[in-house]
């Protein structure tokens, strides 16, 4: 996206006092003395879509692993960092746009996966796709999805599509998933390392609360062939026989680094993987022929304890940036955030919980309006440290508290 704040050719006309996204956002509401249909600030949103939610559904996606205890972590590791602006450097011409694995975005900023979205707005994850392609950004669609894949890879529309696997215990299963993914016109995997078995959730565990028990979030395996083969009775007779199925098999604990030859085998696009924090997990991910990681604890969803991402950013970056496209998420809430995950090594973000508030409150135009308030935030903080272009970010330009 590009804020091209050249001064008008008519000296009497003043440019824009605020950036392109800005002008839309909040100057017009500013001007008629209208607040915004949904908060600004991620706080804010988060305490709305509270109000909105049923205590299930919003204690499980606000909720984190263990005492809450990496959650804190990823939002204090941002906190540690500074940025030190730079002045009088030209800011007028500025775009947000960049490439990541061929695909070309118009921001370094991804939807996470987050599957189960029917648990917040019934439009979930097409709603979720149709804001993020609307504003020529890209949705990574979860395994865990409450929608098939094939209706929302329709629902985004013409770009490039990125999809997210759960690896099955059942290579068959897995197997499948895949090629109806790559028949679906995905074509850059993310596959999550991270979630060989659900985190200890106590906010979850207290309400009694996992959508998989109500048949949500397994949409993808109830209408794939192989999964369904391997049930002793079709879904519709015995629903809670299909959850039990695919609880004992969505992933695979017994995983390991050889193991990825199988996903190669399958895939021919761009594969990341996502849930990498240690630096020597980069090298093997390297070694493994994969295209790029995606440093990130799941939002301090599954080990209580666990190293911020932001921590384990710099280390991961130093190690593989050279050679891999290095992602990040968990934590991010804020264009600032977006700005020291790039200076520090990340070629791009991906955003979660944030979006599945603003699709709780808005679905579709709720998920645009938390992106437009990041790409929004981003603009202007990179206009205001002296940065015309996201590639001008470096570690020189922070500093730690
Ligand atoms: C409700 C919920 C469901 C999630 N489901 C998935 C999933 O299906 N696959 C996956 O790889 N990550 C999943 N994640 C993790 C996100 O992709 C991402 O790593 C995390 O939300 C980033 O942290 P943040 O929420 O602090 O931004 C989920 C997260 C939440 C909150
Ligand atoms: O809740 C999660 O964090 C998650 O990743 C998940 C795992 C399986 C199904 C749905 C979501």
């Amino acid at each position: 996206m590009t804020a091209d704040h050249t001064p008008s050719s008519s000296p009497d006309q003043p440019p824009p006092p605020l950036s392109g996204f800005q002008d839309e956002i909040y100057l017009q509401g500013l001007l008629e003395d209208r607040v915004p249909p949904y908060p600004t600030d991620p706080a804010r949103l988060e305490e709305a879509a509270r109000r909105v939610l049923a205590a299930g559904p919003f204690g499980y996606v606000a909720g984190s692993a263990g005492t809450g205890a990496t959650a804190r972590a990823n939002r204090e590791a941002f906190d540690r960092w500074a940025i030190v602006p730079r002045m009088l450097r030209d800011v007028q011409h500025r775009t947000l746009d960049r490439e990541v694995l061929g695909t070309q975005m118009t921001a370094p900023v991804l939807l996470a996966p987050i599957g189960v979205l029917s648990i917040v707005h019934p439009d979930a994850e097409p709603a979720a796709a149709r804001a993020a392609a609307g504003l020529g950004l890209t949705s990574v669609l979860s395994t865990a999805s409450s929608t098939p894949l094939e209706e929302v890879a329709e629902a985004a529309g013409d770009g490039d599509r990125w999809f997210q696997l759960y690896w099955a215990r059942s290579p068959e299963v897995t197997a499948s998933l895949l090629a109806r993914a790559r028949a679906a016109g995905y074509r850059t995997l993310v596959v999550t390392l991270d979630t060989a078995m659900l985190g200890w959730r106590p906010q979850d565990l207290d309400q009694a609360y996992l959508p998989f028990l109500r048949s949500i979030g397994i949409a993808n395996y109830l209408s794939d062939p192989v999964f369904r083969a391997g049930l002793a009775k079709p879904p519709e007779e015995d629903p809670f026989g299909a959850v039990a199925h695919w609880a004992g098999m969505f992933s695979n604990p017994g995983a390991t680094w050889e193991d990825l030859a199988f996903l190669r085998e399958h895939w021919d696009g761009p594969i990341v993987l996502k849930g990498i924090l240690h630096p020597d997990d980069g090298r093997r991910a390297l070694d493994a022929g994969m295209a790029g990681v995606v440093v990130s604890n799941h939002g301090g969803r599954q080990v209580d304890g666990a190293i911020a991402a932001l921590d384990a950013l710099p280390l991961v970056a130093e190690a593989v940036g050279q050679d891999l496209t290095v992602l990040f998420d968990s934590g991010v809430r804020t264009g600032s955030d977006v700005v020291k995950a790039l200076a520090l090594g990340a070629r791009a973000v991906l955003l979660g919980r944030p979006y599945a508030y603003g699709l709780a409150l808005g679905g579709e135009e709720g998920v645009r309006h938390v992106l437009r308030c990041v790409l929004a935030e981003l603009d202007v903080t990179l206009a205001l440290s002296g940065h015309a272009h996201v590639d001008d970010l470096t570690p020189r330009d922070l500093v730690r508290r």
